[in-house]
């Protein structure tokens, strides 16, 4: 199995709190593995911790992605009523702009590809402060996705989502998966999204993690 997050033996405690004791484990490469765990037990920490060894290399931890190729999206943030910037805008933030101030060709059709794959063509021009939960969620990963990462790590994306647009966007990110090779973290909470999608699951408790294998073939839509 290849994989991309490599884990030996780590200790991790937050203000002297332990979370993890001998933590190992693998994340297989160019799959969906749901992270999943009881409120507080370390799944956000444990993902700020593997990000931050990018600037601070730990040698209980290996990334094999480099931090450009990677996109962490977060819970869903607290935006103003009166966040000033449209959709598009705030989504083409995304995208990498490697020599001009402005977008380029290319960039132009990559922002038009994702506003469209993540079903925000025809909002694109209203404000995000304006937009509803589910749409900002939108926003949040299409502007992930506009950096075009290896590694994109989801906590709890779907989690204000109503049941059709936790689908829609978790069926996105299956395609994704499977079409654009990357690879997907996502934390949840949600049993029936992890039947449903998840390639793998990394299940933590009691300062420790097992990965287990799911079988999304056994899942039966009623
Ligand atoms: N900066 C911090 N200072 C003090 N305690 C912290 C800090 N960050 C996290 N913790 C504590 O560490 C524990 C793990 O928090 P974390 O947010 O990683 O859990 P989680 O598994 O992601 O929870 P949830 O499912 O509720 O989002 C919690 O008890 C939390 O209160």
């Amino acid at each position: 199995m290849n994989s991309i997050i490599n884990v030996h033996d780590l200790d991790l405690s937050v203000q002297g709190k332990q979370l993890f004791k001998n933590l190992t484990f693998e994340i297989p490469t160019n799959k969906l593995t749901c992270i999943t765990g009881e409120n507080g037990v370390g799944k956000t920490t444990l993902i700020k911790y593997l990000l931050s060894t990018f600037e601070h290399p730990d040698n209980h931890i290996t990334l094999d992605v480099a931090p450009k190729e990677t996109q962490y999206v977060p819970q869903l943030r607290n935006l103003d009523d009166e966040f000033p910037l449209s959709i598009r805008d705030f989504v083409g933030l995304g995208l990498k702009k490697a020599v001009f101030p402005w977008h380029t060709a290319e960039e132009r059709l990559l922002l038009r590809r994702v506003l469209d794959e993540t079903s925000l063509k025809t909002i694109q021009n209203r404000p995000l402060g304006a937009a509803s939960g589910g749409e900002k969620q939108r926003a949040f990963l299409a502007q992930a996705l506009c950096a075009e990462p290896q590694l994109l790590i989801l906590d709890e994306s779907t989690a204000s989502l109503d049941k059709d647009s936790k689908y829609v966007l978790m069926d996105l990110i299956e395609q994704l998966v499977q079409t654009s090779e990357i690879t997907v973290l996502f934390i949840t909470h949600d049993p029936d999204l992890i039947t449903r999608y998840a390639d793998y699951e990394l299940r933590l408790a009691h300062q420790k993690g097992h990965l287990l294998r799911k079988d999304k073939s056994s899942h039966v839509t009623i």
